[in-house]
């Protein structure tokens, strides 16, 4: 798949954009603070509805407008598909083939994209949310229903939260509604839980050879899920329903006294280990990078497993960070194939002959010219 075209509208410092793009390799070169990552981030947009780099939509418009219009043609399997987003003061509106779409499950998996920048090398070193918004993109865009999921995980949790912390202060006592809220977070728990294993057997079926020979055969990773219920990779959700309703049972006293729910996919975390030695505390930096890589080509491969087709790829501002071997291992993966977008402030760093076919943007204060 790939986008053909993009308009913006008042989105970030693009007052008005039309552009048509490569379906191979499209180089957006700038210097700093020019408009290269705003571009990236209103394709992440297009296909998730969100931005990867904030949660404040207003911030998406441009200052002193009203409302931001992403549009985008794409095509999928021989179809071209509109896609267009509108975020105003009022809210957001995601249509697809020109009908709005009110489940954000309905639209999101329309495009497939895998972005790659900067933050993405800290996946295995960073705090454990991003590993968790590691799996909940990529899940999702594969699995719409487990957006839906997760959305409504994501709603009783916080009700959950709310009435534990009315208990704790004695405001309230009602136990009843703790069951009913118990009960609803188990099923949608179990469901995510069971969801996330079989993404991970996936991944790994990819990651782990990828790393493989990323690492010039020296390095076997293993990646491993850290669930707050002891649980196998192999329960099924009925399974894992139960083992979350007995273990909130046992926990429920102490729940109340601080006033938060201690267990869930939520608070869940996954672990890597490079010849089995936890890369997170013990890794080189080369080691964390080349694990984060892996994962990154694994989806791409498995999202051509998955749709049938490859998602398009954003690259922001990181070839520059990783070395001529990562990169060309890269490169080399996605040549004709991905759609791809590469962002930099140089070409210098970048050594790959991939390049030199690519399509050149020269981003100058949110105008683009060839
Ligand atoms: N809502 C907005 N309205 C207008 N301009 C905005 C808005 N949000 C951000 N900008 C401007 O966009 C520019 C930053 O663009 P962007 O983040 O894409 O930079 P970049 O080209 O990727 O640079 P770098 O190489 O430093 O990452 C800044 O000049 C900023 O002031």
């Amino acid at each position: 798949m790939h986008i053909e075209q993009l308009d913006l509208r008042n989105y970030r410092n693009y007052g008005k954009l039309n552009i048509t793009f490569d379906d191979k390799i499209n180089v957006i070169i700038g210097e700093n603070a020019q408009g290269k990552t705003n571009l990236m981030e209103a394709i992440y947009v297009l296909a998730f509805t969100k931005s990867h780099r904030t949660s404040h939509e207003k911030e998406l418009i441009q200052w002193d407008k009203e409302y931001a219009k992403i549009e985008g043609r794409v095509k999928k399997q021989n179809q071209k598909i509109p896609l267009e987003i509108i975020i105003s003061t009022k809210g957001k509106k995601a249509k697809l083939n020109r009908l709005e779409q009110r489940r954000l499950s309905d639209y999101i998996g329309a495009i497939n994209v895998v972005m790659f920048a900067p933050e993405d090398l800290t996946l295995v070193k960073g705090p454990p949310q991003i590993r968790r918004r590691f799996i909940d993109m990529e899940l999702g865009q594969i699995q719409p229903t487990y957006i839906f999921h997760l959305a409504q995980y994501q709603k009783i949790l916080k009700q959950r939260n709310h009435l534990l912390k009315e208990m704790q202060r004695r405001r309230s006592n009602d136990r009843t509604m703790l069951e009913v809220l118990t009960t609803q977070l188990s099923q949608h728990a179990a469901v995510i839980l069971e969801k996330r294993f079989v993404f991970l057997d996936l991944l790994k079926k990819w990651a782990v050879p990828i790393h493989h020979s990323i690492s010039r055969k020296l390095e076997k990773l293993e990646i491993t899920y850290r669930a707050t219920i002891e649980v196998s990779e192999e329960d099924n959700k009925e399974k894992i329903n139960s083992i979350y309703v007995t273990k909130f049972g046992e926990i429920q006293e102490k729940e109340i006294e601080r006033g938060s729910t201690l267990i869930g996919p939520h608070r869940d975390d996954l672990l890597f280990y490079v010849n089995q030695k936890d890369v997170q505390t013990y890794g080189s930096q080369g080691q964390q990078r080349t694990t984060a890589l892996s994962l990154k080509l694994a989806e791409i491969e498995l999202i051509n497993k998955e749709i049938g087709e490859y998602p398009i790829l954003l690259l922001d501002d990181v070839l520059s960070e990783l070395d001529d071997y990562r990169q060309s291992h890269l490169l080399n993966t996605i040549q004709g194939k991905v759609q791809t977008f590469v962002s930099t402030t140089s070409v210098d760093g970048i050594h790959h002959e991939t390049l030199k076919n690519a399509e050149l943007f020269r981003v100058i204060n949110g105008s683009i010219g060839g």
